[in-house]
Formats: C-alpha cells, sequence, structure tokens
C-alpha cells in the first residue's frame, strides 16, 4: 500500500515554519562568531579607557556602543557575503552560505545590510559620540569595499592591508569613551593587525584547495605553502614582540605580561612546528590556536585593569 502524500501545510502554518530559518538565513550572513570576538575586543578598548570601575551611565554607554558597533560590523559581513556569493559558492567552506545558494536575493541582502549599518550608524551618532560612529562607518567600508572589491581579488598581501580594518575595534571602543584616539588603542590595533596574517594563511593552508577554486591570489596558492608557512612564523615572532608593548608602555602590568609571554610562546611554538613540518591537522590546530590567543590575551587585559 502506498503512502498518501503528507498534505501541503497551511500558508499561515508554513509562513510560520518559514521565520525562524529566514531568521537564522539572515542572522548566518552577520558571520556572528567572528563579530562576537570584534565586539569583545572592542568592549575591552572600552574597559581600559575609563580608569577604575564604570559608573552606571559608563556601563549604558558601553553597552550602546557594543550594540552599534555589532550592527554595522554584521552589516559588513552581510555586505562581504553579497559582494562574494559566486565565490563562496565556489568554496566548499562556504558554499551554505544563504547568499552562494541563492535562498537570500540580492536586494534583500542589500537591504538587510544597509538596515544594520544605519541601525548602528544611529547609535552611535546619537548615543555614543559622531567620532565613533565615523570611525566605525571607515570600518565599515574598509572592509566591505576595500578590502572585498578592491584588494582580495588583487594582490596576495589583501589580509594584510585589509586587516587594519578588523584592527579597528579596540580603537572604536576607545573612542566610544574618550571622545578621541589614544595610543594605547593604537596599540591595541597592533596586537591584531600583526595577529591577523598568522591567523588567516594557517586557516588558507589547508583549505588551500578551496582557494585555488576561488581565483583568489590567497598567498598559498600564489607563493606555495613553504613560504606561507615561513611567514605565518615570522609573524608570530613579531606578534609576540607586539603583545609585549601594553606592558612596556606601562597600560598593563604583570597579570597581562605573563598572559602575553604564555600566549605568544604558544602561537610561535605551534608556528615554529608548522613551519618545521606540515600536516593539514597542525595547520588547523594552528588556526584555532590563533582564536584562543586573541579572545585570553584580550581577556587578560581586562583581568589586569581590574585586579591591578
Ligand atoms: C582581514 C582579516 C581577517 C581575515 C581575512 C579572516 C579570515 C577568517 C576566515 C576565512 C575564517 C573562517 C574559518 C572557517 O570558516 O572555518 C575566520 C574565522 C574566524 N575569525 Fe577571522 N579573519 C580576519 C580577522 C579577524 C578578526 C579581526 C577577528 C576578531 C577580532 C576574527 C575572528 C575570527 C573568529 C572568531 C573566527 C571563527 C569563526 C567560527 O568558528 O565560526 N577574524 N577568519
Ligand atoms: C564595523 C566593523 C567593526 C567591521 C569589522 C569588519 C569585519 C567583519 C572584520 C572581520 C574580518 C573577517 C570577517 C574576515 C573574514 O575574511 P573573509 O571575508 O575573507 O572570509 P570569508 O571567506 O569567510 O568570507
Amino acid at each position: 500500500m502506498s503512502a498518501a502524500p503528507a498534505p501541503a501545510p497551511a500558508p499561515a502554518m508554513a509562513a510560520a515554519h518559514a521565520l525562524p530559518s529566514r531568521v537564522s538565513q539572515f542572522y548566518a550572513l552577520t558571520k556572528p562568531r567572528v563579530v562576537q570576538l570584534i565586539v569583545f575586543c572592542a568592549f575591552i578598548g572600552m574597559v581600559l579607557a575609563v580608569p577604575g570601575l564604570p559608573s552606571g551611565a559608563q556601563w549604558w554607554q558601553m553597552a550602546v556602543a557594543s550594540a552599534g558597533i555589532w550592527l554595522v560590523a554584521g552589516a559588513a559581513a552581510a555586505f562581504n557575503c553579497l559582494v562574494e556569493r559566486g565565490i563562496d559558492a565556489r568554496m566548499k567552506r562556504t558554499a551554505w552560505r544563504p547568499t552562494a545558494r541563492g535562498e537570500l536575493s540580492n536586494a534583500q541582502t542589500l537591504l538587510f545590510s544597509a538596515l544594520l549599518c544605519a541601525a548602528g550608524s544611529a547609535l552611535l551618532y546619537f548615543w555614543v559620540n559622531p567620532l565613533t560612529m565615523w570611525l566605525t562607518f571607515a570600518t565599515f567600508v574598509g572592509y566591505a569595499v576595500i578590502y572585498t572589491v578592491i584588494l582580495k581579488p588583487l594582490t596576495p598581501q589583501n589580509i594584510v592591508i585589509g586587516g587594519a580594518s578588523g584592527a579597528m575595534p579596540p580603537v572604536l571602543g576607545w573612542s566610544a569613551m574618550t571622545d578621541s584616539v589614544g595610543p594605547e588603542a593604537l596599540i591595541l590595533f597592533l596586537i591584531i593587525f600583526l595577529w591577523t596574517p598568522p591567523h588567516f594563511w594557517a586557516l588558507a593552508l589547508y583549505r588551500v584547495e578551496d582557494y585555488r577554486k576561488s581565483g583568489l591570489p590567497m598567498l598559498p596558492v600564489t607563493h606555495g605553502n613553504e613560504y606561507t608557512r615561513l611567514q605565518v612564523f615570522l609573524y608570530t615572532l613579531i606578534l609576540f614582540a607586539g603583545c609585549l608593548m601594553p606592558f612596556i608602555y606601562g597600560m598593563s602590568s604583570w597579570i597581562y605580561l605573563a598572559a602575553a609571554v604564555l600566549l605568544g610562546a604558544g602561537f610561535c611554538l605551534y608556528g615554529f612546528w608548522l613551519w618545521r613540518g606540515y600536516s593539514d591537522a597542525l595547520a588547523r590546530k594552528t588556526f584555532r590556536f590563533s582564536l584562543i590567543h586573541l579572545s585570553l590575551l584580550f581577556a587578560a587585559l581586562l583581568v589586569d585593569h581590574y585586579v591591578l
């Protein structure tokens, strides 16, 4: 006996089921995990900009600034998904994205990105300060246009130069609380700027076939596996030195220093092992360690600020 075909859902029920999946499709465009770490780094910039414990009003300002930066960063990520929908469709890692699968139209994605960007910018302009809004908007343009549209298809140094927009969050956080950009914020910028190449190239090494198919001139495709491994190792060494800057400048004390030395040594070791002998598994571990490194380093800045 053949089973009767399932009855078609009533239009209202179908719409109710479609809603959560639509929401999660839009949410996925914002690259949530990346943006979480971005907002965390911005938040640490805010914390360090305020001597001692923040007042009630300052906590409120931090919450609004974090929401504004989160929205604009999400908008930048969605815009990147729109521009790169063709490239994403060719790579295993990104082929699932709703833009690559054609589940969201260009107009829907553009509107979503514009709405997030406008909402975040308004929060920053009216409830934080115009300087933070303009710096965040410049970061949006830096990532969504300069990196995604111009640099990425142009040069294997794309992520080094484009990394400047990824490094902006602590500067945005600092300016949200002080209406200025201090040297301390620039030191934190430098740390993320130096962290980006080993973070990305570790991933690009084990995703090299994806990038070959994409047609993008990423370093392991243009200069090969061995050269990229050397670059990863050298950047972990420079990063180690860069991470000492908050201590040398006097903005953090020994708790941060201990964390920076331990995490930096760990990242240099991964860089060294990867340089001496390659495996996809080791490259993947190095990439994962890059995320632990940055998260714990910024957490150490927070602990150091409040404990000492
Ligand atoms: C130009 C700069 C950057 C490039 C090219 C880059 C590239 C990437 C890529 C391709 C992935 C995807 C890994 C995967 O799908 O398996 C990734 C993951 C990630 N990146 Fe970056 N990244 C950059 C900057 C940053 C910055 C500034 C942060 C945070 C401060 C960050 C945080 C993360 C996190 C948290 C993940 C893991 C996402 C997940 O597990 O879903 N990245 N990055
Ligand atoms: C306003 C503000 C703070 C903006 C931050 C900009 C931003 C989202 C920076 C993060 C960098 C990032 C997601 C790189 C992913 O590389 P990719 O785009 O090459 O990776 P993909 O291949 O996964 O698309």
